[in-house]
């Protein structure tokens, strides 16, 4: 499994619904008027935010919830105080749908992000649809001009836009196209293997007028620790929380790890 295959799986998923009601979907999506709970907000407040992941497979780590009750899983992560809930969507590799997310959105009342390979702009009017706060968009996968169309659409939206990145050269492409919130993975997307130092790393080359979030390989109270003292604005949490058997006391020992 390379990343080619992941994002060749979404192109051929997009290619799959006509243009005509690809550019429907965008245009209704652009008259939407409802509220939308704003992720950049949750992420202006003080401190480290947790973002629970909804994760149910991965290509790195196939099957991850064999049980996957998602809308219980959302509602647990919100009752232990998450601040926002990652929704895979991806249906191939991640076993995830879009449905899930609509599900969670019209449930809970914290921010929702659509995760997912986006390469087209119906993806993200899908979100908006959908309920979804945030899109995620991987620099890696898109062309500057892509990214900075994607990002542009996203706020118009009312969307939030995670800009994930993995080396420096790609936060400046993402800054550069008008990021606002930068995710640095700490998962190698060509190799998949996860090195935590990633995030702390890359940290000092975030402009101090974005948002910050440390992605991946999240796992023990020190690491929350040094995410805090780095001055991450967020983390995302996926398999840790999913293998966890009490979810509650799984996102209250991160948090303590916030607190110190
Ligand atoms: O999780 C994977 O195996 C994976 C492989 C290729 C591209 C993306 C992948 N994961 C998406 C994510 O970025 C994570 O789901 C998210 O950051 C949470 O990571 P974790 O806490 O390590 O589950």
């Amino acid at each position: 499994m390379i990343l080619d295959q992941l994002v060749q799986a979404s192109q051929q998923r997009v290619q799959a619904v006509p243009v005509r009601d690809r550019a429907k979907r965008i245009q209704q999506a652009r008259k939407m008027t409802t509220p939308v709970l704003s992720f950049e907000a949750m992420l202006a407040q003080p401190g480290l935010q947790i973002i629970g992941e909804v994760k149910r497979a991965s290509p790195s780590k196939g099957l991850i919830a064999a049980e996957f009750d998602y809308l219980q899983i959302a509602q647990d992560y919100v009752a232990a105080g998450i601040d926002a809930i990652s929704v895979l969507t991806e249906p191939r590799y991640f076993k995830g749908q879009l449905s899930y997310l609509q599900t969670i959105a019209q449930t809970v009342s914290v921010p929702t992000l659509r995760k997912d390979f986006i390469v087209d702009a119906s993806q993200i009017a899908s979100a908006r649809i959908a309920g979804a706060s945030a899109v995620l968009l991987i620099v890696a996968i898109l062309t500057p001009v892509q990214l900075q169309t994607f990002i542009t659409l996203a706020h118009e939206l009312n969307l939030s836009a995670l800009v994930e990145v993995h080396t420096t050269a790609e936060i400046k492409q993402a800054v550069a196209a008008g990021a606002r919130i930068i995710g640095i993975n700490n998962r190698n997307l060509k190799d998949f293997s996860v090195d935590f130092a990633t995030s702390c790393q890359l940290r000092q080359a975030v402009p101090a007028e974005c948002y910050v979030v440390a992605e991946s390989g999240i796992q023990t109270a020190t690491q929350v620790q040094q995410l805090a003292a780095a001055d991450f604005d967020g983390m995302l949490v996926g398999e840790t929380l999913m293998r966890a058997p009490d979810k509650g006391q799984a996102v209250m020992q991160l948090r303590a790890g916030v607190r110190g």
